[in-house]
């Protein structure tokens, strides 16, 4: 169970949110309207000023197991002279086989990287590689900013059909997005700010 009680940080005010396993949950809201922000919190990047985030009762802030929390940033935070199942086997430490990360890959259609550094890539190959990364251990939190906004609709079907399997094997996944795409399967959606 994820909770977030009465946070205020930034631009956010008073913040609610209680979500369970095997759930997407969207968060909307206009540019500025706090949803990169709120993400952070989530992934536990920052405690928050006022209020609390915790996931199965530990603040966030204190989780750095990739298996408990798993995030894509907005600027992704691929590391660029590594190949894409390089990046992908550091995420897990090294837990998994090269082989989960390429079938993970291969999902994505993001192959081509597999063996080349992800910087090679364009912007949308190494957002679909930062995706396989956050999806990749079946996380119990799933935090992804905008997880479709370089895609193409062949592309961000993938994105898709890779996060509601993530949500089908059990994970909470939270992503911020303006994506209609997306926001069709989200469980329920969370507005941030005022005006939407
Ligand atoms: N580190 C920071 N210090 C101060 N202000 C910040 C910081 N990060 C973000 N902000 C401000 O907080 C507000 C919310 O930013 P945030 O990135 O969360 O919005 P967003 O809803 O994700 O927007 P977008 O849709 O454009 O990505 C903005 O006004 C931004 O300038």
């Amino acid at each position: 169970m994820l909770s977030v009680r009465d946070v205020s940080h930034g631009v956010l005010k008073d913040v609610e949110l209680s979500a369970d396993s095997g759930t997407l949950v969207a968060l909307t809201g206009h540019s500025g309207s706090g949803k990169s922000t709120l993400c952070h919190l989530l992934a536990g990047f920052e405690r928050p000023e006022q209020g609390t985030v915790t996931l199965e009762g530990r603040p966030t802030a204190e989780i750095t197991d990739w298996r408990q929390i798993a995030v894509v940033p907005q600027r992704l935070a691929l590391l660029e002279q590594l190949t894409a199942v390089e990046n992908l086997l550091l995420a897990a430490r090294l837990a998994v086989e090269t082989t989960q990360a390429e079938k993970i890959l291969d999902r994505l259609g993001v192959d081509v990287l597999a063996e080349r550094p992800v910087g090679q890539g364009s912007i949308g190959e190494q957002q679909r590689v930062a995706v396989a990364r956050a999806l990749l251990l079946d996380s119990s939190l799933v935090v992804l900013d905008e997880p479709t906004a370089h895609q193409d609709d062949d592309n961000a079907r993938r994105v898709i059909d890779a996060v509601l399997a993530g949500v089908e094997a059990g994970s909470l996944v939270i992503t911020s997005t303006h994506d209609p795409r997306l926001l069709n399967h989200a469980g329920f959606t969370l507005p941030l700010g005022t005006g939407l």
